[in-house]
């Protein structure tokens, strides 16, 4: 039964014409030609969808709905005439269908294929048709619609209706959660099913990123965070969502699904996700692929939101330098199944420590033995994509290429068992390895996590034979036209092809024995299509022509003739052969029956390969690019320590990168001030991917790493760093502040980079004060806060747990050089105008600007000495703009003043007591504010435009926007402000 859909997004209007039956269609569905008719029928039973319609070699689409196809596909507009009528008709080559197929799903429509059901020539009649598949974006099996590697799903979400259900989820195991969401990828098979508050879900789909998602009544409304990956959402039938019809949906898969999962919602919408992706794969029954349906709880990984993932840059580049992304470093793999597994450990990282250290052994044995390592990746480069072959398989539409393919997959397993238990060289070193239980058996890897793999690689001999004995080592991709079938796999097949062989040699020599018994040297013996078999005599030898050969066919300059005994043997071998390309479709039908009886089977062994891929991806990549093993802490108290630890991703490109420690107790808060493009946001990130990584199973990027386990990575961006998605709001970055203040704990790794940025500086300096005390008091999460905001730097003195970092810079002969080291104790200079030199801001904006500064720097002096006068230097929050210490001083020092200090030493980076902020206390009392400095005006220049001159944030603003954004002071200033 298809399911009711609506294409949301859409205009009703444009639903109704391009979808389900066109108007035209419906205006004229009395007189239609029994063709039309059956069109007809299958739209109106496909009312979500535009139907592509068989006719011989092309799909058709009629009146409204060939206007689409004709506009989105960039095909001819052409018209059918019948008995009944002219209507507008358009058409797509069944044989290379996949782009225009891809077009129109890209612009937002499904596609339900009404492909003839019964051969054209047997058909008494019209042919009989059938919509054998609807295409949608979450369930797309064709090959050519589908990325290799990547996973496709369509998801669905129901709300649990149970009374009394809570919607906090935070009452696991007690079955009793708020929302249920299931997902499948229907080319490969795989399902899962997880449940949690709105919240969770919202993350857990974001991590999933289905391009399809289905909602259940009063489900709520989910939207991705992320327009680039986006999903296309649709009302589901309400009926597939009722717990009795999803309980009879799920049956067919798993036993007593009612007892299975833990939540009402999860059964609901595992049954209404299967309804639906049974109803796209032709509405044939249950899709015998989907052999495991898993639930998981959403806790059992790290979590790592839609923003850390962004932010983080694992998977998709948001910057405008560098190109690559962690997924990028990371991928290694030679297969798809590998990678895709890589892809699906680095969006759920683990939290079980002896999980991850067991991964961590795998990638170190396989690191350690290049042998291995390299036989693994021959190995694998020439399996192919095993999940997606086993689900063609078991759908029924794997082709005899497909399963040569699957026997060169699986002939690749014996290989690798050997390879993994080591080469011969390898066997002895690997029998004095870590003690493994077995040192008897030097033919085994001496970790546990590889042997178990080892022994999950199935070896699957009967399948494999099965294979090599029916199907012919270089099949036609066509399975009906025999060639598909070896020989010696069945008698009866052998004696058809003998029978035909034989047939064709008898024809083979007849040309020799006519011309010997008639005596005419240019009879020749030939074939075509209509007439069959002939024997061809020139006019000049008319006279010599037998009694028994009949005249066929007359040509310009000969006749053609047939003897009775070639006719009889023509239909013998005509007969033959259609026997024989009958009987191996059969036969083939068969053998692919029987592998698919075999599914479950070789999905486990495409789970252990493709986890022997991603493992051998990160070993080569550890190895390549000399990432360390991290030490997981025993004790969950204890923070990260980091030795000379690298950004992944920007090590790549940046030449000489520099390698920064890292030392942050568990709930400290390391507020990290210095220069722009020092490396602020470089060193953040460097620690979060370290921690990213080693709970995916990967080594780290660093001479040292001993870390604690991590729940859950949160990350705020500053808003403009979002400007390239098109997402930058302050609304925006307080929202994402709030869940980390609302959901962060001592568990959790917490990423604030210039926050309060997006607003006016003393709002935005107050947030970010008040969110790094919330941190440090309330949730006692580790974090790392990089700021602009030099007074927060005061925090250090204030708080237990609150500590400075801060990256230097030097420079020479007027030209600027970022040192990227982080070093104890706070900075106080931006270099804002120098990075805005560097950018290439044009020349007098940068010397006005300078100017600007000096001038104000020298109010600042002035009203410095009225500070150490008041001794008013208030450490306290800046709760009023009047008051606030911060209110001059984030425009830190100058860079003269820094400069001097650096070469009195007073600023001596390598200085041990140079800690914290000791030393630069004292040179931000020396220019810290007084109120008069708050109402003074730098060189005439009124107070608020000096302080809009410092809040340009000069490294992210092109050279123009710089140039306006002066303009724009200078004239205010000579306007008096
Ligand atoms: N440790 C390092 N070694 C070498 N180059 C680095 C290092 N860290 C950062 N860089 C380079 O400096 C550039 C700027 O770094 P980053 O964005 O981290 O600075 P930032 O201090 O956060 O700047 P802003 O305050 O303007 O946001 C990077 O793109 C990178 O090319």
């Amino acid at each position: 039964m298809p399911a009711a859909v609506r294409i949301l997004g859409m205009e009703p209007a444009d639903r109704e014409t391009v979808t389900g039956l066109p108007p035209g269609i419906a205006a004229a569905r009395e007189e239609l030609t029994p063709m039309l008719s059956q069109y007809a029928d299958l739209c109106a039973a496909h009312e979500d969808a535009l139907v592509l319609f068989q006719v011989g070699d092309f799909y058709e689409a009629f009146c409204e709905a060939a206007e689409t196809v004709a506009r989105v596909c960039e095909v001819t507009l052409t018209e059918r005439s019948d008995s009944t009528g002219d209507y507008p008709m358009a058409g797509i080559p069944i044989d290379n269908a996949a782009p225009y197929l891809e077009s129109l799903l890209d612009a937002g429509y499904r596609v339900a294929l009404g492909d003839q059901v019964e051969d054209a020539e047997q058909a008494s009649g019209l042919v009989d048709r059938a919509v054998t598949e609807v295409i949608t974006p979450g369930t797309v099996v064709e090959d050519d619609l589908l990325e290799s590697g990547t996973t496709n799903y369509v998801a669905a979400v129901a709300a649990d209706e149970r009374p009394g259900t809570g919607s906090d989820g935070d009452d696991h195991g007690s079955g009793r959660r708020g929302v249920g969401l299931a997902a499948v990828d229907v080319s490969t098979g795989e399902c899962l099913v997880t449940s949690g508050d709105a919240d969770a879900v919202a993350g857990e789909l974001d991590r999933i990123a289905p391009a399809e998602l289905i909602s259940g009544p009063d489900a709520p409304d989910f939207e991705p965070s992320d327009a680039e990956r986006g999903w296309t959402t649709h009302d589901h039938d309400a009926g597939a969502f009722d717990r009795r019809t999803a309980t009879e949906r799920l049956e067919p898969y798993l036993p007593a699904p009612g007892r299975r999962f833990d939540a009402d919602a999860e059964l609901r919408a595992a049954g209404a996700v299967l309804a639906y992706a049974e109803y796209t794969q032709g509405d044939d029954g249950p899709l015998s692929y989907v052999t495991r349906i898993r639930r998981y709880d959403p806790r059992d990984r790290l979590r790592l939101d839609a923003a850390a993932q962004r932010s983080l840059e694992l998977f998709e580049n948001r910057g405008l330098g560098a190109s690559d992304t962690l997924f990028d470093v990371l991928d290694e793999t030679n297969c798809a199944l590998g990678r895709r597994c890589l892809e699906r450990w680095l969006r759920r990282p683990l939290v079980d420590a002896d999980a991850i250290r067991s991964r961590h052994d795998a990638v170190g044995e396989v690191a350690d033995r290049s042998l291995a390592r390299e036989g693994v990746a021959d190995a694998l480069a020439t399996a192919y994509d095993l999940e997606r072959l086993v689900s063609r398989v078991s759908r029924g539409r794997a082709d005899a290429r497909d399963l040569r393919s699957l026997h060169q997959t699986l002939a690749v397993v014996p290989e690798l068992k050997a390879t993994l238990a080591g080469a011969d060289g390898e066997r002895a070193a690997n029998a004095a390895g870590t003690g493994p239980a077995d040192a008897d058996d030097p033919a085994l890897p001496r970790t546990d996590h590889l042997r178990d793999l080892r022994e999950r690689l199935d070896e699957l001999t009967e399948v494999r034979e099965l294979i090599d004995d029916a199907i012919a080592t270089d099949p036609p991709q066509e399975i009906t036209e025999g060639g598909v079938i070896r020989e010696g796999f069945d008698g009866d097949l052998d004696d058809l092809r003998a029978t035909e062989r034989e047939g064709r040699e008898w024809v083979a020599d007849l040309e020799a024995s006519e011309r010997e018994r008639t005596g005419i040297d240019s009879l020749s013996v030939g074939h075509n299509q209509v007439h069959g078999y002939y024997i061809e005599v020139t006019d000049a030898n008319l006279d010599r022509v037998p009694d028994d050969y009949r005249r066929r066919q007359t040509l310009k300059n000969s006749e053609r003739y047939v003897t009775p005994e070639l006719k009889e043997r023509e239909e013998e071998i005509v007969g033959a052969t259609e026997r024989a390309d009958a009987l191996e479709y059969e036969l083939f039908v068969d053998v692919r029956e029987r592998v698919a009886g075999e599914t479950e089977r070789i999905q486990g062994l495409a789970d252990a390969l493709a986890e022997l891929d991603a493992l051998a991806s990160l070993a080569a990549v550890a190895v390549e690019r000399d990432y360390v093993r991290p030490e997981l802490r025993e004790d969950s108290t204890e923070g990260v320590a980091i030795e000379g630890g690298r950004h992944p991703v920007v090590e790549r490109t940046e030449e000489s990168f520099v390698p920064n420690d890292a030392d942050l107790p568990r709930g400290s808060v390391a507020v990290i001030t210095g220069p722009n493009m020092s490396g602020k946001s470089t060193y953040m990130r460097s620690v979060a991917l370290a921690v990213v990584l080693a709970q995916t199973g990967s080594f780290v990027p660093a001479q040292a790493a001993t870390l604690p386990v991590f729940d859950r990575l949160f990350t705020r961006v500053g808003a403009s760093d979002d400007i390239a998605g098109g997402q930058s709001t302050f609304m925006r970055e307080m929202s994402e502040l709030t869940e980390i203040l609302h959901d962060a704990d001592a568990d959790s790794l917490v990423l604030l980079d210039e926050v309060g940025r997006g607003t006016a500086t003393t709002d935005g300096r107050a947030i970010a004060r008040a969110a790094a005390e919330f941190l440090h008091d309330e949730l006692g999460a580790t974090a790392l806060f990089a700021t602009h905001y030099h007074g927060l730097t005061d925090l250090a003195d204030e708080r237990e747990r609150v500590f400075n970092l801060h990256f230097t810079a030097t420079r020479e002969d007027g030209d600027v050089t970022f040192l990227h080291r982080v070093v104890p104790g706070a900075s106080s200079s931006s270099y804002g105008v120098e990075v805005a030199e560097l950018a290439g801001v044009p020349g007098p904006v940068v010397e006005r600007a300078r100017d600007l500064v000096a001038a104000e720097e020298a109010e600042r002096g002035r009203g410095a000495s009225g500070v150490e006068a008041d001794g008013a230097v208030d450490g306290e929050a800046p709760s009023d703009e009047t008051t606030d210490p911060d209110a001059t001083d984030d425009g830190d020092a100058s860079l003269r003043e820094f400069l001097a200090e650096e070469a009195s030493g007073a600023r001596d980076e390598d200085d041990p007591d140079a800690s914290d902020s000791a030393p630069e206390t004292a040179t931000e009392g020396d220019r810290a504010p007084t109120a008069d400095a708050d109402e003074g005006v730098a060189a005439g220049a009124p107070r608020d435009l000096a302080a809009e001159l410092r809040d340009l944030d000069l490294a992210r603003m092109t050279p123009i926007e710089a140039l306006n954004a002066l303009h724009d002071l200078q004239s205010r200033l000579d306007d008096g402000g």
